[in-house]
């Protein structure tokens, strides 16, 4: 499909008038868009159909075993039109990315633990229907609009898979054959090695992305991240050499157990999500007792003038600090 210049002329299945582009990754467009059946607004993710590889359906199948599971976007409709599929879903706030950026590249440990109680919420929904998300990094939480703002979302399952063999009914089967998949700078060491990728791994890019918000960066950043072999022999030693008590520096006890204890995990473990909060939970209760914190107010609600100006800067989330690596035939974009 050729898109006008003017995208309001684009009305998908007769009824998703497109309003304005709210983001764009290496697999499709996400647009703004007014249902006109309902008046109500929705976001729509366009992906071409002849595109390397298609994941919209992947994705529409993954969001619908979530259907009444929070945090995920509810689907609407999903279908081909001309050349191009497109799944309609919940409208969402921004990402924790530009919500990063919008705070100066850091967010308090305060912040930080109440990202990461939810995002244990989301990925134990997402394990308990079967499914590794395989992708995760800041841009694809993002917090609701309206009632919403403080619940955080998860999107992008497009690159979500099954970790259990739909035949036999258990884990899928240990492999070190795989070539990476997911965002370099957030994956496992075990995703660097070739392992496949299981629940373990999911929890691993969550600690590094919560280590990433508070320290404000990674050590490993910088290093290139092609798909390249050599290169990714750089990034995964530097990755080995970050030991769990150094990334974890000046940060609570619990904070570290928990990032050791995700390390440890093996393949086909279930990881223990309650333990995990509980970790999170003691770190969160030190926190607000010593500094007084507001229990209910992230970095970017600490200064409520500043709201409106900061849904219009980062309204629109196109482009991304961190792409992923979707297919094993392509490098990676760095
Ligand atoms: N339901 C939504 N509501 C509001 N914004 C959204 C929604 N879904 C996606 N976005 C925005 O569009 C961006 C790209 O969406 P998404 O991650 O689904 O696309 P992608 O092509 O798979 O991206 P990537 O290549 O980064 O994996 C998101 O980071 C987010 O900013």
């Amino acid at each position: 499909m050729d898109f006008p210049e003017e995208v309001a002329l684009i009305e998908i299945a007769d009824r998703y008038r497109l309003q304005e582009l709210i983001g764009a990754g290496s697999f499709g467009q996400v647009y703004r868009a007014i249902d006109t059946w309902q008046h109500v607004i929705v976001a729509v993710k366009l992906e071409p159909c002849d595109f390397r590889v298609n994941q919209l359906e992947n994705e529409e199948e993954v969001y619908g075993t979530l259907k009444y599971a929070e945090g995920f976007p509810v689907t609407h409709g999903f279908g081909t039109m001309d050349d191009v599929n497109y799944l309609v879903m919940d409208l969402l706030g921004p990402s924790l990315e530009a919500l990063f950026h919008f705070c100066g590249k850091r967010f308090t440990l305060g912040t930080v633990l109440r990202i990461a109680l939810q995002a244990v919420d989301r990925l134990e929904s997402l394990h308990a229907r079967g499914y590794v998300h395989r992708d995760l990094k800041p841009a694809n939480f993002l917090v609701g609009v309206g009632e919403q703002t403080s619940l955080l979302y998860l999107i992008d399952l497009g690159l979500a898979v099954p970790y259990i063999d739909i035949v036999t009914r258990t884990h899928v089967q240990y492999n070190d054959e795989h070539e990476l998949i997911g965002t370099p700078l957030f994956s496992s060491i075990n995703l660097h090695h070739g392992i496949a990728h299981s629940r373990r791994d999911d929890l691993i890019s969550l600690a590094y992305i919560l280590l990433f918000f508070v320290r404000g960066s990674l050590p490993w950043q910088g290093i290139p991240t092609s798909v390249k072999a050599k290169r990714n022999d750089q990034l995964t030693r530097a990755k080995a050499r970050a030991k769990p008590s150094q990334l974890c520096k000046g940060l609570p006890t619990p904070f570290c157990v928990f990032v050791e204890y995700v390390m440890r995990l093996e393949f086909d473990e279930r990881p223990n999500y309650l333990y995990i909060r509980n970790l999170l939970r003691q770190c969160r209760s030190g926190v607000v007792s010593r500094a007084g914190e507001s229990e209910n107010a992230y970095d970017w609600e600490q200064r409520p003038e500043d709201r409106g100006a900061m849904y219009m800067t980062i309204s629109c989330n196109v482009g991304s600090v961190s792409k992923a690596t979707h297919e094993p035939s392509h490098p990676s974009t760095e």
